[in-house]
């Protein structure tokens, strides 16, 4: 974890030259950006305000679909450090996910097999500075992870991340060598709302800059999105409508530029 988190603060201490080299821009000019890659995030709406941070977005999932050309070469380590801490918290991913189903009652494994070996996973890396104005500006908007799983490393002991529970943020307190955990909205659905997937966002502070790093993981996109049949009965209904998850990502794209969540319109 310490070698992960330090390739990460390397990578940022670096020069923007350096680091623009795995730029997310796909003609420099600022208008066309792709998913990986260096950057910040592409305005999709004039009404909100940017998030206050700079971030490295790879696909580490499945491996053989990575893109090494937006994989940072400095510092030197960074592709050993990033593959290792890759391969352990998929199999971390898998841990949680059978944990869960076990707690639900159903088979162990139900999770798991939704899981082919085409689903995404990907790694993100985020540099939030110090701001001089919190009061007006957030490192990252309030959202719910759209994904199955994440897992969430903060270095040392910066907060910043907060979590929303009924119409108030609560922090989520931030201890050195510690994962959270975040339950995507994928997930919601699959166990029929017992689990939420929880509103979050990460404010910034004036003093410390704060490094954290993502872990998304995904179902494949062919995957029927919908509540466990183990989890179904007479007395407890679905609770979520069923759809292919390529057209859940899709909605989830055209909801979050309209500031809604898509999760919410697929409830019955
Ligand atoms: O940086 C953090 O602590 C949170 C990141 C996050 O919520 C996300 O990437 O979805
Ligand atoms: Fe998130």
């Amino acid at each position: 974890m310490d070698a992960m988190m330090s390739a990460s603060r390397e990578f940022f201490r670096q020069p923007s030259e350096e680091k623009q080299k795995c730029s997310n821009l796909v003609d420099g000019n600022g208008k066309h950006y792709q998913v990986e890659g260096y950057g910040s995030d592409k305005v999709v709406s004039e009404d909100h305000g940017l998030n206050w941070n700079d971030r490295l977005h790879l696909r580490v999932e499945p491996e053989d679909e990575r893109n090494f050309a937006k994989w940072p070469s400095q510092p030197e380590s960074f592709r050993d450090v990033l593959h290792e801490y890759a391969s352990k918290t998929k199999k971390l991913r898998d841990l949680v996910l059978r944990s869960i189903a076990k707690l639900l009652d159903i088979d162990e494994d139900y999770f798991v097999n939704q899981i082919s070996n085409k689903a995404s996973g990907f790694a993100r890396l985020y540099y939030y500075p110090p701001c001089p104005r919190p009061d007006l500006v957030l490192g990252l908007r309030p959202h719910s992870d759209g994904n199955l799983l994440t897992i969430l490393f903060v270095d040392d002991d910066v907060g910043g991340l907060q979590v929303q529970r009924d119409g108030k943020w609560y922090n989520v307190p931030a201890k050195p060598h510690t994962l959270v955990i975040n339950l995507g909205d994928c997930l919601e659905i699959m166990n029929n709302g017992i689990f939420r997937s929880p509103v979050h966002r990460v404010v910034t502070n004036t003093e410390k800059e704060r490094l954290s790093l993502a872990m998304f993981y995904a179902v494949d996109e062919e995957t029927v999105l919908e509540p466990a049949p183990g989890l179904l009965d007479d007395k407890r209904p679905p609770r979520y409508r069923k759809m292919l998850t390529k057209d859940f990502v899709a909605g989830l794209f055209e909801h979050f530029r309209q500031g809604k969540r898509f999760i919410d319109t697929l409830k019955i």
